[in-house]
């Protein structure tokens, strides 16, 4: 036996003539793509992986990890800031930023070897370094290779939508693409675009020392709770970041200086050194030959059925190229709903009624199942509970009393959804993600023992907020007062 291969089960690809044969072709190595491939070779299927880009794909390369990393550094310069309210003081930190850079792409090159060609091989998969396209609705073409499986799987992710501003395209503006490239601060960033990745850098770069300012058509963050919005704003405010909201962009110009916007309400124009362009994303079906392989797709994204099925019933898309939630935890679960379809037969259908999304803002945003709008929207029952962190002793002690735990309850109970806005909020939501996929009432997490002192004990006392009436109201006064009589 080959002591080498560490599954020397696993069934492999196959040549047929000219035609490579396995039961599942992936096309795109970012996290959709990566968590089908590792889970359908692990579990005995042949697999082929194409990848024309780097392995990893945004998550890993321009995306979460280098955002996540850079968010780091902005918090260790911020701690200098804070300090002093706690005794401590330090000098102005010296942030260089060419060893920023540095730290962020450690960070890479330590998640790397995970996502990489090697692993994967190893793992048993085949994998090809080039782009993918399909010939029929059986094959596709990739590096001179035909490949024809019984499954494919469809995760070429999205990139940045650049908005049709005049100007715009020329202006030699940033995208998520590129900013983790540079090696020198800004010296003043502009961003276009407040979602969570307009605010994620801007609050990083401000805490980097660069001057920011965000211009956003509508509200940041606009599909939050306009309550949890606003602690994030003023954290934002609070750091010095500009916003302007409600504020289209009317033309955009490069100048010697760098960039500068003008506004469709004849506003004074804002210039900057660099121009951020964060204002959605666009998924990557050009070149793939979807129409050669009957697969339908609309503006969003590949269209797919709650089994995650294309118009074309052998070939499955996940991940941000369908254009439904963008998010890395959700790309892994939709891959496991897509291995139990394809290598099970199973019926298994998505249900992001608990699926939790995080802005890693400081305060951290995290939401889990619906706001307190959506269930009245949906024709709920509403019942709202609240915890300010206010009345969180570890809150206290840390001077981080703005934020709070918002629970939105159906009837009987039942929770519907969870907002948190507090540091690592989205260590938090994990407990309302799980009340929620397990159905579980609220007098669960009522009746939780939590460890004293911690943050978490305000989604214990938000929940506990529902019974306070019944627990302390006439009626148990007066079972009280009347038991006390026969105790001696
Ligand atoms: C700045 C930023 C921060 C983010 N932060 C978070 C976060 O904190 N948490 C979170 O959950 N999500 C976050 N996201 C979202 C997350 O990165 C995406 O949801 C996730 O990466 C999508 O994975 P995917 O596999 O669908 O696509 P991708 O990661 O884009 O992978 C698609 C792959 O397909 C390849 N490809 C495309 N076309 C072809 C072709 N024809 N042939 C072969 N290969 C092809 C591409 O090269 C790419 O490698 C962030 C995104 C950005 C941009
Ligand atoms: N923490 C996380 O999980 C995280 C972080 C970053 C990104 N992501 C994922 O990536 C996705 C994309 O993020 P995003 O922030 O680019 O997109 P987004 O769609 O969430 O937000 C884009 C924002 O840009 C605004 N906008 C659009 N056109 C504009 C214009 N011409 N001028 C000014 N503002 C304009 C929109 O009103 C919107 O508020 C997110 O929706 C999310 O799924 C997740």
């Amino acid at each position: 036996m080959d002591t080498t291969d560490p599954h020397p089960a696993a069934r492999r690809p196959s040549h047929d003539g000219d035609a490579i044969r396995c039961d599942i072709c992936v096309i795109g190595a970012g996290s959709a793509g990566l968590s089908v491939a590792a889970g359908a070779v692990q579990m005995g299927a042949s697999v082929v992986l194409v990848e024309k880009g780097e392995m990893g794909g945004d998550c890993l390369n321009t995306g979460c990890v280098p955002s996540k990393a850079l968010i780091a550094a902005a918090h260790m310069a911020h701690a200098a800031t804070a300090s002093p309210a706690f005794g401590v003081r330090y000098p102005a930190p010296d942030i260089r930023f060419d060893a920023v850079h540095d730290h962020v792409h450690g960070v890479i090159a330590a998640i790397a070897p995970h996502d990489s060609v090697e692993r994967f091989e190893g793992l048993g998969v085949m994998v090809i370094r080039a782009a993918a396209r399909f010939l029929d609705p059986r094959t596709v073409e990739a590096g001179g290779a035909r490949i024809q499986a019984r499954r494919f799987v469809v995760a070429t992710g999205s990139r940045a939508a650049v908005p049709p501003v005049p100007g715009l395209a020329e202006s030699g503006h940033l995208t998520n693409e590129t900013i983790f490239g540079l090696r020198a601060r800004p010296e003043h960033l502009v961003v276009m675009g407040g979602g969570p990745i307009g605010v994620e850098m801007a609050q990083a770069f401000r805490r980097l020392g660069s001057q920011v300012t965000v211009i956003e058509q509508q509200s940041i963050l606009g599909r939050d709770a306009p309550e949890a919005v606003a602690v994030v704003r003023a954290a934002l405010l609070a750091d010095g970041v500009a916003l302007m909201e409600g504020r289209k962009v009317a033309s955009v110009r490069r100048t010697a200086d760098g960039v500068t916007l003008e506004l469709a309400d004849g506003g004074p124009a804002i210039t900057g050194s660099h121009l951020l362009v964060a204002t959605g994303r666009r998924p990557n079906v050009e070149g793939l030959g979807l129409d050669a392989a009957g697969i339908a797709a609309s503006d969003k994204g590949i269209t797919v059925d709650a089994r995650l099925r294309t118009s074309n019933r052998s070939v499955f898309a996940i991940g941000d190229v369908c254009g439904g939630p963008q998010f890395t935890h959700a790309a892994g679960y939709q891959a496991g709903i897509v291995i139990r379809n394809a290598l099970f037969l199973l019926p298994a259908k998505v249900n992001y009624a608990a699926l939790p999304r995080v802005t890693y803002t400081d305060p951290e945003l995290a939401q889990v199942g619906l706001t307190e709008a959506e269930a009245r929207k949906a024709g709920h029952h509403v019942e709202v509970l609240s915890s300010p962190l206010a009345m969180n002793d570890r809150a206290q002690a840390e001077r981080r009393t703005e934020g709070f735990v918002r629970v939105v309850l159906g009837s009987r109970g039942r929770i519907l959804g969870a907002t948190i806005v507090a540091p690592r909020a989205g260590e938090m939501i994990g407990l309302w993600a799980l009340a929620i996929a397990s159905g579980l009432k609220i007098g669960a997490v009522a009746g939780l023992v939590l460890p004293y002192p911690t943050l978490s004990e305000a989604s214990k006392r938000a929940a506990g907020s529902h019974f306070t009436e019944k627990l302390f109201g006439p009626t148990t006064r007066a079972v009280v007062g009347f038991l006390q009589r026969f105790i001696p």
